[in-house]
């Protein structure tokens, strides 16, 4: 093993505990620490599916997760460099959007926007790869066209089937999630979380602006191979202990705590902020 994998693995150990139900929770000292994890378990993942299946169908949110600038030039920098650039095969990556705002793709609410701005510029991603929504039409038309297409891509196995539903199977979802506990655009008490038969869908009414958007439904994320949710930050801590610990009956309904991958691997990275109201008592190192 290469000295600077043994040294990942040690600092992984560090501070990767797993919670009896609720996935790997990955706790940062800091968003250098954070982003280099990140960088390393997508590089991992990338590496894994291209092997596997050829290709890498990675679905990614907005806010922070995108918008944090410093902690994305870090992420971007990290993959392009030793030793991810030996792993990480760009050509074979199909971007996608588990939630995206219905406004144009020059929009600064635009979550393509902001990963075009953040990311796909600076990376050799083939530009057909990268699945954004139709900007030009209404949230619902936009929310068909793009279940519509995902389909397509389904059928043709650039994204993989599940093995228990007909649903997608991502290889990897990324998540960010709100103080509110929302994740990608499924709010609290939202009847969008009640969505079973649809892929994606979309609200008119969001709580945070803007109001319309379209989100992958809770049974996509559910099917996903790799679920990833990365929260930073004091604002979210109560969000991140009513989604992880065991709160009671009041808390089931939480997004973020609706996102448990049938099959699938799901993995918190926090910073310590974010994790500092968790209680401690349902983990192993
Ligand atoms: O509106 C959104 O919010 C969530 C969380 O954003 P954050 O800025 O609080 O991290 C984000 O994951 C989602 O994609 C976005 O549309």
């Amino acid at each position: 093993m290469l000295i600077v994998e043994l040294l990942n693995l040690l600092s992984r150990m560090a501070h990767s505990r797993v919670h009896k139900d609720r996935g790997e929770l990955r706790i940062h000292e800091n968003l250098d620490e954070l982003g280099t994890d990140l960088a390393e378990y997508i590089a991992e993942l990338s590496e894994t599916s291209v092997k596997e299946r050829g290709v890498f169908a990675i679905a990614v949110s907005g806010g922070s997760l995108i918008g944090l600038m410093g902690y994305l030039c870090n992420f971007i920098l990290k993959l392009c460099e030793a030793p991810y650039n030996k792993t990480v095969d760009w050509a074979k990556w199909y971007i996608f959007w588990a939630d995206e705002r219905v406004v144009a793709k020059t929009h600064a609410d635009s979550n393509y926007k902001l990963a075009k701005d953040g990311l796909l510029s600076k990376v050799p991603v083939v530009p057909s790869h990268v699945n954004s929504i139709n900007d030009s039409v209404s949230a619902e038309e936009a929310a068909d066209d793009y279940e519509f297409h995902i389909r397509q891509l389904v059928k043709s196995r650039t994204i993989n089937v599940s093995d228990i539903s007909d649903c997608p199977k991502f290889d990897l979802i990324l998540l960010g999630m709100g103080p509110d506990g929302h994740v990608a655009s499924l709010f609290p008490n939202h009847p969008v979380l009640d969505e079973k038969a649809e892929w994606v869908t979309f609200i008119t009414d969001s709580p945070k602006p803007p109001p319309e958007r379209i989100t992958f439904t809770l049974p996509v994320i559910n099917s996903a191979s790799n679920v990833a949710l990365v929260v930073t930050g004091e604002s979210k801590a109560e969000a991140v202990h009513l989604a992880i610990d065991d709160v009671g009956s009041d808390c089931l309904s939480l997004p973020a705590r609706l996102v448990q991958p049938t099959k699938g691997k799901l993995v918190w990275f926090l910073d310590k902020p974010a994790a500092s109201t968790l209680e401690g008592s349902q983990f192993s190192e």
